[in-house]
């Protein structure tokens, strides 16, 4: 790809500037945690230099933050117990997962799953691996048999967690992370796409989503990213990622709520929701916890707050005839599904 820019046209996007992308996401995280807006054991082993954010960026990661955990919560809550009593077995699939900490955090709360995969660019991964592999605090929570750790590859591959290179712009490689973990393709899958989809191509987030489908049984797809190319702040927006050389390639092809949510219901997925990071602000992150965020820093910046969170959603893409994912995803305020579709009123 040309990563060089030319004079008046639209610059290319540069893998490297996509993939510092994730330094971006993982300072920002580890800023809330500093500031104590959210808890997280592990990330300032991931981060070169803290940095401090602004109040607004910090609230904006912290609504981010609690939505993908509120969310992965449900997931790990729901579920039909097997024949033994045991619980069901579950996987996640991170695709351009980063330095994202999850994992270790979920082993510390004592709520792993039976795996979780992440992938990224093998010049990601292969940073990732070498922080792992010299952290014994990070390797322990590996899991009981020795994992293999390859740093030159840029792999990590234990009993319950992998770390895989993969480009998600060839399918070949998405495939050979899935059988190299040791995916099952008939277990409930929650996969999580955190600003990554809108970076690609249209065709090939498409592919992407369709793969998903097609190869899991029952999962939901959770995505979180931009909406509303059009106005003032989403060309601006439009204008800080191009500057810097990652461009986001998706935003006019999935620019509002309802596009994110057809994208998913176009390409194989029963239903699908999308709500704009204003809205779930206000009407599904714990008000409590809100409160208490809303203590930490003075903040005054109400009207870009505002207007910053109308321009990023979560939109997720449910595939299930077990009724698994019967009780996921966002609820009106008396805690009904909002997504389902409503019943005809008897005649
Ligand atoms: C903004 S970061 C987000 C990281 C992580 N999901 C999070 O929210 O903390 C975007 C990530 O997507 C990855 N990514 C973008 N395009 C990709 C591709 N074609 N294949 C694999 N990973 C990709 C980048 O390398 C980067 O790690």
């Amino acid at each position: 790809m040309d990563e060089r820019s030319l004079m008046g046209a639209p610059r290319a996007s540069s893998t490297v500037a996509v993939q510092a992308t994730n330094d971006d996401a993982t300072a920002s995280k580890l800023s809330c945690v500093t500031k104590g807006y959210i808890h997280d054991d592990f990330v300032h082993m991931f981060v070169r230099r803290s940095i401090k954010r602004a109040p607004l960026i910090n609230r904006g990661y912290y609504a981010r933050w609690a939505t993908m955990r509120m969310l992965l919560k449900q997931f790990l809550d729901s579920g039909i117990p097997n024949g033994s009593g045991l619980p069901q077995k579950k996987q996640i699939l991170s695709l351009g997962a980063g330095f994202d900490t999850t994992f270790f955090q979920l082993v510390v709360e004592e709520q792993s799953v039976h795996k979780f995969v992440e992938v990224d660019f093998a010049e990601v991964t292969k940073k990732k691996t070498m922080l792992i592999a010299t952290k014994e605090v990070l390797v322990s929570k590996l899991g009981p048999t020795k994992p293999e750790i390859d740093p030159g590859k840029g792999e990590i591959v234990s009993e319950h967690y992998s770390l895989l290179p993969c480009d998600l712009r060839d399918l070949k490689t998405l495939d050979d992370a899935f059988t190299k973990a040791q995916l099952d393709a008939k277990l409930p899958t929650l996969i999580l796409a955190e600003c990554v989809l809108i970076y690609l191509e249209p065709t090939v987030s498409r592919q992407v989503v369709k793969w998903c489908a097609e190869k899991f049984e029952t999962a939901a797809f959770v995505t979180y990213e931009q909406i509303h190319p059009d106005d003032a702040f989403g060309q601006q927006m439009l204008r800080n990622l191009e500057s810097r050389g990652c461009p986001l390639l998706g935003l006019h092809d999935t620019p509002t709520l309802e596009s994110k949510e057809r994208r998913f219901t176009d390409l194989g997925w029963q239903r699908a929701l999308a709500m704009d990071m204003d809205a779930i602000y206000h009407q599904q992150l714990d008000p409590i916890d809100r409160g208490r965020i809303e203590r930490l820093e003075i903040f005054d910046e109400f009207e870009e707050w505002n207007i910053m969170q109308a321009h990023y959603c979560v939109a997720y893409g449910v595939k299930d005839d077990t009724g698994v994912f019967e009780n996921f995803g966002f609820s009106d305020r008396k805690g009904a599904n909002i997504e389902k579709p409503a019943i005809p009123p008897m005649m």
